[in-house]
């Protein structure tokens, strides 16, 4: 479900001007982050999607019909919202904070609590902490219940306005991860507000970049606000070493992993070969290297190999593509799924060429 802004502005009563003329066309499926310094106009901006707050002029059209055409009321309902710090309910348990959303829609108890039992698994909670209250659960345990709630609202639309900002850098990208994670499978259309450069770069399939007054300043891919920042204000807020850093977030698209020779460990490997060979156990998870013209007697055994260097995980940034390429004995990053079975390798050059070629896109202001 797409998002259009349309002209909108908002004035508050006491004549700030919260946002100022926004164009902005958010596509199906996508995270969208909205970030900027404090007091751009994120927030304003994402609670008028769902009708939090009214704009001044213009209009929202959510899959081409505007937003003032629903009960807000019901709108709301409808659209998964996270905040910081979860805004949990304190004296709700886990469970009884998910199933909100389903009951307020008229499922009945046990059907809104099985949902919401799913819902925690989904977000990588364990079941036994569904009993407990929010004051009881770790701060990124906390968020994980977040997500949970705005996603028994079944929604295609997501807003998440600084869902991490609360815990600690650690816990914060392990959430960010699992965002990308659970976005892969799930396709929603999440608008995601952060003030902070590194995690929108992270997140976003674009980035719309504000500047104090509530203009959009640029909007774009990742990529394109990093190489081709419109002005000074962009190219100061992205930073100056950000064009290198930024690549450790870029998808590893047009990255294909091309097949590699491999040995069973346990197996027999037959005569030396004059290359390098990937040794895998049974499930085909990588084990090791097996060094060219090496002789192996009888059985090939771990001892027999040369340990291996990081794994890529396939579909996480690409930067962790040329960190397993370099790491390798072989120079050949392996790449596996993500239950960590060989999917096949890459070299540094390829992973090069991609970083070059996803650097090089339009200017897309
Ligand atoms: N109810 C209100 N009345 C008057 N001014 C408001 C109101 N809410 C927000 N503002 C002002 O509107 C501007 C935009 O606020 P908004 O919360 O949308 O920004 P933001 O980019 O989300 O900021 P932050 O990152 O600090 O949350 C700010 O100048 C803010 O002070």
């Amino acid at each position: 479900m797409g998002i259009e802004f349309r002209g909108v502005t908002k004035r508050y009563p006491d004549g700030t001007v919260a946002v100022d003329n926004l164009d902005l066309v958010i596509d199906d499926g996508t995270i969208t982050v909205l970030v900027g310094p404090s007091g751009c106009g994120k927030t304003t901006s994402l609670r008028m999607i769902n009708r939090m707050i009214e704009p001044t002029s213009g209009s929202i059209l959510l899959d081409e019909e505007d937003v003032r055409d629903s009960d807000a009321a019901v709108l709301r309902r409808g659209i998964g919202y996270v905040i910081q710090s979860a805004g949990l309910f304190p004296h709700r348990t886990v469970l009884s904070n998910i199933a909100t959303v389903p009951m307020l829609s008229g499922w009945d108890r046990r059907k809104a609590r099985r949902r919401a039992k799913e819902l925690l698994e989904t977000v990588g909670l364990p079941p036994e902490l569904g009993k407990r209250y929010p004051a009881q659960l770790s701060g990124g345990q906390q968020q994980r219940v977040g997500v949970a709630r705005a996603l028994a609202a079944d929604s295609p639309v997501l807003l998440m306005d600084e869902p991490f900002s609360a815990v600690d850098p650690v816990v914060r990208e392990g959430l960010q991860t699992e965002l990308l994670r659970l976005q892969s499978r799930l396709g929603k259309t999440i608008v995601f507000v952060t003030h902070d450069i590194d995690e929108a770069i992270r997140l976003g399939d674009k980035v719309a970049v504000f500047r104090v007054g509530g203009r959009l300043a640029q909007y774009g891919t990742p990529s394109d606000v990093l190489r081709h920042p419109v002005d000074d204000f962009v190219s100061g807020f992205v930073g100056k070493d950000r064009g290198y850093r930024g690549l450790s977030f870029l998808p590893a698209d047009g990255l294909e992993p091309e097949k590699v020779p491999q040995a069973l460990v346990g197996g027999k490997p037959g005569a030396p070969r004059n290359y390098w060979q990937l040794a895998v156990n049974q499930e085909g998870q990588p084990r090791g290297w097996l060094a060219p013209l090496s002789i192996v007697e009888g059985d090939l055994t771990e001892a027999d190999l040369v340990a291996g260097g990081s794994l890529y995980e396939w579909g996480t940034p690409v930067r962790g593509a040329l960190d397993a390429a370099l790491s390798s004995p072989s120079g050949l990053g392996v790449v596996v799924g993500d239950d960590g079975v060989v999917m096949g390798v890459v070299t540094a050059r390829h992973v090069l060429d991609v970083i070059e070629g996803a650097s090089g896109e339009g200017t897309g202001a």
